[in-house]
């Protein structure tokens, strides 16, 4: 699951707790599928918000900031590079 919001949020992690996004949370989105490409990994999101993004925006997933690559119906894609995916939680 990933929480969504279209501005910019942030990720405090501390090993001790476990992860908090702090940050306004628009919605939940279930991750439908994930699809490698090379190191890259696409994420296809099932939300409420999905059908009211536009392609190239950027949204925060997780506080990780992505740019929505496709919208279908009530499901968006986004990539992750692997700087990406090595320096954030979306993979784990
Ligand atoms: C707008 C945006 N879009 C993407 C994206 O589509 N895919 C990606 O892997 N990274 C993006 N980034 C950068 C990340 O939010 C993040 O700040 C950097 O990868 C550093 O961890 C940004 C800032």
């Amino acid at each position: 699951m990933f929480f969504i919001n279209k501005y910019f949020g942030k990720n405090v992690i501390d090993p001790e707790i476990s992860i908090m996004f702090t940050g306004i949370i628009e919605a939940t989105g279930i991750i439908k599928r994930i699809a490698s490409s090379g190191s890259n990994k696409t994420f296809w999101i099932e939300s409420d918000i999905s059908n009211e993004l536009k392609v190239d925006q950027s949204v925060s997933h997780n506080g990780v900031c992505l740019t929505v690559e496709t919208i279908s119906g009530n499901v968006h894609s986004v990539t992750a590079i692997n700087e990406t995916l090595k320096k954030q939680i979306l993979d784990r």
